[in-house]
């Protein structure tokens, strides 16, 4: 089996070059790659990197992650999580290859407070949102055969995430304020990275119509506010000679801290339609960031 990874230096990226190795072939592919384009601002040049590499499974890894920058920077956003997002299925779809991409939280609306399903009406309220919207539905558009895996708050141990710039700013400042009234689920490259090679494996046997659309995100709930004391008690206690100057993580309403782009107040995700497909238990969030912690740390 063939798999094209893009996207392969990102945080899920790195995290899927290692989990997918066992699987068969990979060819890695990052925006600066040659003669093969790997740059999904370059779609035309994309799709003929496809045909001549011509995968069993496309893997997208690359995403315009940039959350404020996005709304000011829509054509780019949208070149890269949707236009060229629909290349690639239509490729796949060529090619009836399987085409696993990933998603955001930020697509739904936020409101509410239970467990959104993968079935929700969505209604993003960001630029990066909107796109990645689009993104899922070129998808859905084309036909072919695919996992779309949902994630949010993605952290790892390489690539920049809310706990890296905590803990930044922790050493830099004697009080950080964080917002307390948005929860969702920090979510590690690496659990992701697993899941996806566990279920393309499944996907792959064909003994059931797996393709679709699933949320898989780390167990439990937490706010930004509450992840960053966690991440800072962490720390103090892995490493108390880190240097950390902050005293407190004063909670904040999402109206005290301003934002270029707008964000889900609620971003929980509920996870029993993977768990169940796939026969899979999702570790808590606590589990991967103290992980990640003690690798950085
Ligand atoms: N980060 C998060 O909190 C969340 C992420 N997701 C989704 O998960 C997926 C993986 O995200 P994550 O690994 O965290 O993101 P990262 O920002 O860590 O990685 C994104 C990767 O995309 C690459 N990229 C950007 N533009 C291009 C381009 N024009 N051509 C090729 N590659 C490009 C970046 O390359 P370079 O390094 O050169 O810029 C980078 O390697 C994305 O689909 C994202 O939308 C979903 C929820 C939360
Ligand atoms: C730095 C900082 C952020 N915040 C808030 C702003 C925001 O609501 C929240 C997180 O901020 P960030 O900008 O780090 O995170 P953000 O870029 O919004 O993270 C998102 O990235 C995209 C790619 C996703 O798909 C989402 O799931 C999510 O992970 O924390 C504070 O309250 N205080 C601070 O000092």
């Amino acid at each position: 089996m063939k798999i094209l990874l893009l996207g392969k230096n990102g945080q899920v990226g790195w995290e899927l070059q290692r989990s997918l190795q066992p699987l068969g072939e990979l060819v890695a592919l990052d925006r600066n790659s040659s003669p093969l384009c790997g740059d999904l601002l370059q779609p035309v040049a994309l799709a003929e990197a496809v045909r001549a590499i011509k995968p069993d499974v496309i893997v997208n890894a690359a995403a315009y992650t940039a959350v404020d920058k996005a709304e000011s920077d829509a054509d780019a956003a949208r070149t890269i999580n949707a236009e060229a997002v629909g290349v690639l299925a239509r490729e796949a779809k060529a090619l009836e290859a399987w085409l696993v991409h990933y998603s955001t939280d930020y697509v739904f609306d936020g409101s509410g407070s239970r467990t959104w399903q993968e079935s929700d009406a969505t209604g993003p309220l960001s630029v990066y949102g909107q796109t990645k919207l689009e993104g899922e539905q070129a998808i859905a558009k084309s036909g072919a055969r695919h996992l779309v895996f949902r994630t949010s708050w993605v952290y790892a141990a390489r690539g920049g995430n809310f706990a890296k710039t905590m803990l930044r700013l922790a050493q830099e400042r004697d009080k950080l304020a964080v917002i307390d009234d948005q929860w969702g689920a920090p979510t590690g490259a690496e659990l992701i990275a697993d899941v996806t090679a566990h279920a393309l494996r499944a996907a792959m046997a064909g003994e059931q119509d797996l393709s679709g659309i699933y949320h898989l995100v780390a167990g439990g709930e937490t706010t930004w506010n509450r992840y960053a004391q966690f991440v800072l008690a962490q720390a103090r206690q892995i490493n108390p000679a880190l240097g950390i100057t902050a005293r407190e993580v004063q909670a904040v309403a999402t109206s005290a801290f301003p934002t270029p782009a707008k964000r889900p107040n609620n971003s929980r995700l509920n996870t029993q339609k993977l768990q169940q497909s796939f026969g899979l238990a999702l570790p808590d969030w606590q589990v991967g960031v103290q992980r990640m912690l003690r690798e950085i740390l």
